[in-house]
C-alpha cells in the first residue's frame, strides 16, 4: 500500500506547456482514473509518475518520499503498456521472471513468484507457452502479471486494454479491478474511454489541455460535472443557450430561477433529467424515436431548430411529429467554462414549461 502525491506538476515538449501546474493525492489503495482526450497530457503524467519522463517544474512523492529524478527501475512503480511489449523471444514465464533475474533474486523464489503472478492473472498453466502463442488478452495479462511480481507499491497502466475487442475489454476489466482490489495496490489508470473510468475508477480525474479539470467519484462526476468541459465530456448532455436577466432564464422553454447575474448562460440538462409528455399546444415536436430495449431516446426539435434528447421509459409511445411538452427535474446553469448554479424543483419550484 502507497500513497502517491504529485505537486505542482508541469512539463512542457518544445516550449509549449504539455503539463501545467498539476497537483493530485492518490490515496493507499486507490485505483484513479486519469481520463480525457487525445493530447490531453495523461500519459505523460503517468510516464513522470514512473519516471519516463522528467517534469520541468514540481515533485512527485511516494509514501512522502520524493521520486522525482529516482530513474525508472530504482522507482517502487510497476507500469504496464498499451502495447503489450513483452519479449517474444522468452517463454510466459521468462517474461515475468526477467525483473526478479535483475534483482538476483534466488531461483527457487523466482519459480514461486513468477508462479502465484501467473495464478493471480488466471494464467496458472500458462508459464511455458511462448508469448506468440497467446491471445492479445492473454498477452496483456501477462504484461499485468510481470509488473507485479515485482511488488510495486504503485501499478501504473496506460491504455492496457485498448487494443482489444469491448467483450474482451470490459472482461479484464473486471478482472483487473478484482485483482487491485485483493492486492490493495495503488493503481494510476489512463484511459480515453469514460465507460473505462466510470466502471474501475474510486476516483476519476478528468484532464483537459495539461489542466485538471475536476477530480470526483464516477457518480459525483456524472451527477455534478463543475466545468462546461467535463459536462459535456462525461456522458451525454443538453446544451441549451440562452439569458438571465434579474435571476430568471429567458428561454422560452425552461424558465429557471437562480442566483446568477444577467448574461448568456448555457442550461446543461441530462436526457434522462427530461419528461415528455404528449401536448396538443406544444411548440415542440418529437424528431425521431430510438428503442434501446431498457429505454427509448426521443429526439425532440424545438421552435427554433434547437435539437434535444430525452430518456424516456420503455413504455413511452411517441410518434414522429407529434407535439410534445418538456420538464426538466434538474438544470445546471454554466457561463463560459464555469457552473454558476445548480437547479432542481424542491430548490425552486420553478422548472416549469410553458
Ligand atoms: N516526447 C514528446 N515530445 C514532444 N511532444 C510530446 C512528447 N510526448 C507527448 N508530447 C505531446 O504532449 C501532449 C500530451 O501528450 P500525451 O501523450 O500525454 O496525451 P494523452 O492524453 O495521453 O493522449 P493520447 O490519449 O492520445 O495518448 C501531446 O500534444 C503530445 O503530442
Amino acid at each position: 500500500m502507497a500513497q502517491l502525491t504529485l505537486k505542482n506538476i508541469g512539463k512542457s515538449f518544445d516550449g509549449t506547456d504539455v503539463i501545467r501546474d498539476t497537483s493530485l493525492d492518490v490515496k493507499d489503495g486507490e485505483l484513479v482514473c486519469l481520463l480525457g482526450p487525445s493530447g490531453s497530457g495523461k500519459s505523460t503524467i503517468l510516464r513522470m509518475v514512473g519516471g519516463f519522463e522528467t517534469p520541468d517544474r514540481g515533485s512527485i512523492l511516494i509514501d512522502g518520499q520524493d521520486v522525482t529524478r529516482i530513474p525508472p527501475e530504482k522507482r517502487p512503480t510497476g507500469m504496464v503498456f498499451q502495447s503489450h511489449a513483452l519479449w517474444s523471444h522468452m517463454s510466459v514465464a521468462e517474461n515475468i521472471a526477467f525483473g526478479l533475474k535483475l534483482r538476483r533474486m534466488p531461483r527457487r523464489d523466482i519459480q514461486a513468484k513468477v508462479a502465484e503472478a501467473l495464478e493471480l492473472v488466471g494464467l496458472a498453466d500458462y508459464g511455458k507457452r511462448r508469448v506468440w502463442q497467446l491471445s492479445g488478452g492473454q498477452q496483456q495479462r501477462v504484461a499485468i502479471a510481470r509488473a507485479l511480481v515485482l511488488e510495486p507499491k504503485i501499478l501504473l497502466l496506460d491504455e492496457p486494454f485498448a487494443s482489444l475487442d469491448q467483450h474482451l475489454r470490459e472482461h479484464l476489466r473486471e478482472e483487473l479491478r478484482d485483482i487491485q482490489r485483493r492486492l490493495g495496490i495503488t493503481t494510476l489508470f489512463v484511459t480515453h474511454g469514460q465507460d473505462e473510468a466510470l466502471a474501475l475508477a474510486d476516483r476519476i480525474v478528468v484532464l483537459q489541455g495539461g489542466e485538471i479539470e475536476q477530480v470526483a467519484s464516477p457518480d459525483h462526476m456524472y451527477r455534478a460535472p463543475e466545468t462546461r468541459f467535463v459536462a459535456g465530456f462525461i456522458g451525454s448532455m443538453n446544451f441549451l443557450a440562452c439569458d438571465m436577466r434579474g435571476g430568471r432564464s429567458d428561454h422560452p422553454l425552461f424558465q429557471i430561477s437562480a442566483p446568477v447575474n444577467d448574461g448568456p448562460v448555457e442550461l446543461a440538462i441530462r436526457p434522462e433529467a427530461i419528461t415528455v409528455a404528449p401536448d396538443a399546444n406544444a411548440s415542440s415536436r418529437v424528431h425521431r424515436t430510438t428503442d434501446y430495449g431498457t429505454h427509448i431516446l426521443v429526439d425532440i426539435e424545438l421552435e427554433d431548430g434547437t435539437r434535444l434528447k430525452a430518456m424516456c421509459p420503455p413504455s413511452t409511445r411517441l410518434a414522429t411529429g407529434e407535439p410534445v411538452g418538456l420538464k426538466a427535474s434538474h438544470v445546471a446553469v454554466f457561463r463560459g467554462t464555469e457552473k454558476l448554479a445548480d437547479v432542481t424543483p424542491s430548490d425552486t419550484r420553478e422548472i416549469e414549461h410553458v
